[in-house]
């Protein structure tokens, strides 16, 4: 049993995210918090006839630091979401701030919890969030993940489509790995089990692996200037934080995907450098989940040309996104 913390849980994904894990057996403690209506939402949540107490509430007398103190788990889906025309990176100028401000809050109130961010743009928020428990002294590569569960999610679902069944999505596994933007996100469709039907078109392939790349912003088109995806984030954040709960308790063979520092890995993710090419400090990939967090990233498996290919024109972006996110905080003066 944990105590689980939600920041920014007030907004479109903290509502539904805080109700997922107000109904999740494994969570003994909710607290809540959010700059609005954290209150009310806590009041709502707590008349849920399950075993978990929740509490709310908002910055005034330390509400933050009250909200946190004791996570074990803290889910950070703060911050601004995207309207139609916008990149992920085009929320940094706002969600930058605000993730640095909760990771100092973390790395002072409750510096061993596991944080699980969702906040955009993933590829960034995390490194800062990584900069800031450096600065001071608590980092732990192993405890530290970008979501990247909604591009699973996804996969899964799209591919079930192609294979004209839905009811195949819940089974359908395909592995999807590098970062959390446009095309730093990278299926592996050579992979997916059940497997695309052999002879599958190459312009297909390309139409699905685009539709997984920006399914994003097939939400943010629909939605209209109303924001970004909300309940499926939801779905997949607690389906990532329900994983590492299960973790800490002790289950074993806990296979989850995520956006991780490299550090992380017992060989400190040399295998997965070589298989990139690069000396890249993050990327995301299954990883093996213990108590103590991060055990092994696991490796890639065999790329066919065409994703070879899809990897060759992830690497400068995700480069580009990692840099921005160290250097914010690199050379800020805090
Ligand atoms: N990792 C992923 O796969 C996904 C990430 N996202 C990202 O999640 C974030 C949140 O999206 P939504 O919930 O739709 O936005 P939203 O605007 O509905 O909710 C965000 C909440 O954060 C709160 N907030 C703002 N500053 C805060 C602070 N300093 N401390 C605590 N709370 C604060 C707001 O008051 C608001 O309630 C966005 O950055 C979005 O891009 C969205 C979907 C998928
Ligand atoms: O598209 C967005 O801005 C929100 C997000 O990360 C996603 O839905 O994958």
């Amino acid at each position: 049993m944990v105590k689980a913390v939600v920041l920014g849980a007030a907004g479109g994904i903290g509502q539904p995210l805080s109700l997922l894990l107000k109904i999740n057996p494994l969570v003994s403690e909710l607290g809540l918090f959010d700059i609005v209506n954290t209150p009310g939402v806590a009041a709502d949540l707590s008349h849920i006839s399950t075993p978990s107490k929740t509490a709310g509430a908002l910055p005034p007398n330390d509400g933050l630091k009250a909200t946190l103190k004791g996570a074990q788990v803290v889910v950070i889906p703060a911050g601004v979401p995207r309207k139609p025309g916008m990149t992920r990176d085009d929320l940094f100028k706002i969600n930058a701030g605000i993730v640095r401000d909760l990771a100092i809050a973390i790395a002072t109130t409750c510096p061993k919890a596991f944080v699980l961010v969702i906040s955009n743009p993933v590829n960034s928020t995390v490194p800062i969030v990584a900069e800031i428990l450096k600065k001071h002294g608590v980092f732990d590569p192993k405890r530290l993940f970008g979501v990247t569960t909604l591009d699973v999610v996804r996969a899964s679902t799209f591919v079930a489509e192609t294979l004209g069944d839905q009811k195949l999505a819940p089974k359908v596994t395909v592995p999807v790995v590098g970062g959390h933007s446009g095309v730093t996100i990278l299926p592996l469709l050579s992979q997916s089990q059940p497997p695309l039907p052999a002879g599958f078109a190459d312009d297909k392939r390309d139409e699905l692996v685009k539709r997984i790349q920006f399914g994003g912003d097939e939400v943010v088109k629909a939605k209209d200037g109303a924001g970004s995806a909300t309940l499926s984030m939801a779905y997949a954040g607690e389906r990532f934080a329900d994983l590492i709960i299960r973790a800490i308790g002790g289950e074993k063979g806990i296979v989850a995907p995520s956006y991780v520092n490299l550090a992380a890995d017992k060989d400190g993710g040399e295998g997965l450098k070589k298989a990139i090419g690069k000396e890249l400090e993050y990327f995301s990939a299954r990883v093996e989940i213990g108590p103590e967090g991060v055990e092994k990233i696991l490796p890639l498996g065999n790329l066919s040309t065409y994703e070879e290919g899809l990897l060759k024109a992830a690497l400068p972006e995700l480069e580009t996104n990692i840099a921005k996110g160290v250097e914010f905080i690199q050379t800020a003066k805090l």
